[in-house]
């Protein structure tokens, strides 16, 4: 049997933190980022990126999906082989919808699959939780559904599926401006009180059991969090009213998608398509240029071809 030579990568984007979970809860969304890698006989590393925001990545080799393919090789002591990468680009970069997720679990199991499959899912997902520096992005890109990621004493990471009911309906709304998951962790202090510390953890618990019953008043109070929001809302202009605008038709809660500006409300499915259109227009009023889609849970993370 001949060696593999190209590899095909897809992945969902993702939601990070949805309020109270911050670093340790996120979900995957029906969105895309897909890659294609494939074995060249030209020494020069070939990226080619397609899509809406292709100009904006890097075709050299500081490119994020080169640097996660380097990564896996060196990782496993070997030189990485000369590669040609194609991107074609609909999750759009640095909103809060883990783009820089999707580039590094692409380039880690594009690797992986031309190296011969030597790391198990679990190792792949370790080294992509590194890559990133937390795991409430890479394990829903990965994994697909809802995460919950803990620390834990048997192993680094326990894993846990969270239901999510499919009543309750996701709602993205994607400004046309740009904020780093750097900057928007700047911003957040080092330290936190003991009420705060409380609060989080009790919104948190409240949320994953919202989650699975689609109960709305457990939702719309869960949905509250301390530990990052409070900080981020100055920088995301029109914070308020969209909120303002997604609560009033009828969304159980909104929140920062991951490190913001995308702003993500839950709804039922009764009220989705009312929350959609109040929070498109909100922001026009804001004077944003902003998409508003419905999306739903992947439930089946990345695939590899
Ligand atoms: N498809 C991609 N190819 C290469 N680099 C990417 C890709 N997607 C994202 N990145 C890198 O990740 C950065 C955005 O990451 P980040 O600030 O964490 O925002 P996000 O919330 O979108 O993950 C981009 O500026 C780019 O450097
Ligand atoms: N918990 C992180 C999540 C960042 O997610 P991204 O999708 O914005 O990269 C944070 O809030 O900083």
């Amino acid at each position: 049997m001949s060696a593999t030579s190209t590899v095909k990568v897809k992945v969902p984007a993702t939601t990070a933190n949805l309020g109270s979970g911050f670093d340790c809860l996120g979900a995957a969304l029906t969105l895309y980022n897909q890659f294609r890698f494939s074995l060249s006989t030209r020494e020069v590393l070939q990226i080619i990126a397609t899509g809406a925001e292709a100009d904006r990545v890097s075709t050299d080799a500081s490119n994020l999906v080169y640097q996660s393919f380097t990564k896996l090789y060196e990782h496993l002591g070997k030189t990485p082989p000369p590669v040609q990468i194609e991107i074609a680009m609909d999750v759009p970069l640095a909103r809060g919808l883990g783009s820089s997720a999707t580039a590094i679990v692409a380039g880690l199991l594009g690797a992986n699959r031309l190296a011969g499959s030597p790391l198990s899912p679990e190792e792949v997902l370790h080294l992509a939780i590194a890559l990133e520096g937390h795991p409430d992005n890479v394990v829903p890109a990965l994994m697909g559904g809802c995460q919950l990621a803990a620390s834990g004493i048997d192993r680094d990471w326990e894993i846990c599926d969270i239901p999510w009911d499919r009543s309750v309906v996701p709602i993205v709304a994607i400004p046309n401006f740009e904020l780093s998951t750097a900057e928007a962790r700047r911003v957040l202090p080092n330290h936190y009180t003991r009420a705060d510390a409380i609060f989080n953890a009790s919104h948190l618990g409240l949320l994953l059991r919202g989650l699975e019953t689609g109960r709305s008043d457990w939702l719309r109070s869960a949905l509250q969090d301390r530990i990052h929001q409070p900080y981020r809302q100055a920088l995301i202009q029109g914070y308020e009213s969209v909120q303002s605008a997604a609560l009033n038709a009828g969304a159980h809660g909104m929140v920062i998608s991951g490190a913001g500006p995308t702003l993500l409300a839950l709804a039922d499915s009764a009220s989705a398509e009312a929350v959609r259109s109040a929070m498109s227009s909100a922001w026009a009023g804001q004077e944003v240029d902003a998409q508003v889609k419905l999306l739903q849970i992947d439930r089946q993370g990345a695939i590899v071809e």
